[in-house]
């Protein structure tokens, strides 16, 4: 916001003095408050970027200093666990999530980049009363910030989500928790013979715990329909290996090779092992 839109004042807050110290040392606030409720008392915008589970919260400390016509948002991962934590701490208010689905591995103020939303999608996820006026300035936000926008319906995106975001994390986190509690190999191994691949989700899994915790138990139905139908076609995967049935695991692995080369083909993908990309 600072690189691309100076004239906005930002009054940052977060629970943790030391991350407000480093948002004012960084330049990336101009203010920072001891309370939630006294950065948003002139807001016009408010956007809480706090673990998915502790937005009600957050939102409930700042309820009552609110301005009326301030526009609540969000870049929580999941959506409808959001909308409902803050429609039924703020009524009344204007309330229009949003996910950048941008971002790495790292957190804190220090994580950020200027650049992080350029040629990114910003979904944003409106109920059917908010004004459209408000839906229209908030992506005008992020386009200002270099981001597209995409408008969809809450469970729709936390479905979308937990199969191209949500369910890879849950895959790397449990890998490299596998290959750790290997028996018989040493964790020297591990890391001495770690092709690409095993290197990517090592990536992957050193995101943010806590974060990550909020995501799995606040998209938690969306997650677990997904991981349903990987678990069955993980299952017919191992069939095949069991029974010697060579045709299906190439037939598989030529259909997602060729989904993959669709993928580059349209320069969608610039081979970074990175699953915020836009497509
Ligand atoms: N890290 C990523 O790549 C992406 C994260 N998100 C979403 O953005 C949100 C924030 O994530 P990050 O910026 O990565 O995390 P972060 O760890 O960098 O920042 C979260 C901050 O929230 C503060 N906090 C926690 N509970 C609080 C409370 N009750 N009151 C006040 N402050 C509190 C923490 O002290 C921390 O500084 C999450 O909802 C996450 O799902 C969305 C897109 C990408
Ligand atoms: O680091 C990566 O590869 C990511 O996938 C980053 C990310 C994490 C959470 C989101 O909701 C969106 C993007």
């Amino acid at each position: 916001v600072k690189a691309n839109m100076p004239a906005v004042r930002i009054t940052g807050y977060d629970a943790d003095s030391e991350v407000r110290a480093r948002a004012i040392a960084l330049g990336i606030c101009d203010d920072v408050t001891d309370t939630p409720g006294a950065a948003v008392i002139d807001a016009d915008l408010v956007i809480l970027c706090v673990p998915v589970g502790a937005m009600g919260g957050v939102a409930e400390e700042f309820a009552a200093d609110l301005p009326a016509g301030a526009v609540v948002s969000d870049v929580g991962s999941c959506k409808q666990s959001v909308a409902d934590a803050l429609t039924a701490v703020l009524p009344g208010a204007i309330i229009i999530p949003a996910h950048p689905v941008a971002g790495t591995e790292k957190s804190g103020p220090d994580a950020g980049f200027a650049t992080l939303f350029k040629g990114r999608w910003c979904i944003l996820t409106p109920a059917d009363n908010a004004p459209e006026a408000s839906v229209e300035a908030l992506r005008t936000f992020w386009q200002r910030l270099g981001a597209e926008i995409e408008v969809m319906d809450a469970r729709h995106h936390d479905m979308v989500l937990a199969i191209t975001s949500h369910l890879p994390h849950l895959i790397a986190y449990t890998i490299v928790g596998t290959a750790d509690d290997l028996q018989g190999v040493t964790q020297s191994e591990v890391i001495k013979y770690s092709a690409g691949g095993f290197r990517d989700f090592t990536r992957i899994a050193a995101s943010d715990p806590v974060m990550w915790r909020d995501v799995f138990l606040s998209n938690k139905d969306a997650v677990l329909e997904m991981l349903q139908r990987f678990s069955e076609d993980l299952s017919a995967l191992q069939r095949a290996i069991r029974y010697d049935k060579g045709d299906q695991l190439e037939a598989l692995f030529t259909r997602t090779r060729n989904i993959r080369r669709s993928i580059v083909e349209q320069g969608q993908d610039d081979d970074a092992p990175d699953f915020g990309r836009k497509h």
